[in-house]
């Protein structure tokens, strides 16, 4: 099993998240993907997928994220057996919509048949914990949870 860090941003955020996360899963071979670059066919339920993603205009997928939604939408792909935890990233400024993105994902996968693990993040960009700490912490406590 190999893991996949796959991220969909806006300003490059959730890209350097994405990088510590894999920092922190290296024994585990895993790879960065950016959403914009990774097909829906690319997906391999037997692959264990930490997604960050965050959330722009009003609680959307950031522009990054939205050709990969847009086509889990169109293909409906069976994802029966993948595991996948989610890191998401927002700004409690937004209170109605704080985090919409990494959840707007999270649904659509488990939908799709895939099984979330583990503690769903949620960054806040007004908080004073940086986002690369905060992903540390949780991607230390994931390793534990994968399989
Ligand atoms: C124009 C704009 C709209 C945003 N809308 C939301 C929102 O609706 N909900 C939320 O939780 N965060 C929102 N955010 C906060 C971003 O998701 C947050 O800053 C995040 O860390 C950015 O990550 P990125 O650089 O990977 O895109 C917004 C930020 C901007 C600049």
């Amino acid at each position: 099993m190999a893991v996949v860090v796959l991220f969909g941003s806006e300003t490059g955020t959730a890209e350097e998240v994405a990088d510590k996360i894999a920092d922190v899963l290296s024994d585990h071979d895993a790879e960065v993907r950016d959403m914009l670059e990774y097909e829906v066919s690319d997906i391999d339920t037997d692959d264990f997928h930490v997604v960050i993603c965050s959330t722009y205009g009003d609680g959307e997928l950031p522009t990054g994220a939205e050709p990969f939604f847009d086509a889990l939408v169109e293909d409906a792909p069976d994802l029966a057996g993948l595991q996948f935890a989610v890191f998401g990233l927002g700004d409690r400024v937004y209170e109605d919509t704080f985090n919409r993105g990494g959840e707007i994902i999270a649904e659509k996968l488990t939908e799709l048949g895939g099984k979330q693990v583990g503690t769903h993040a949620r960054h806040d960009s007004s908080s004073n914990i940086k986002p690369k700490t905060m992903a540390e912490e949780w991607a230390r406590e994931l390793i534990d949870l994968l399989p």
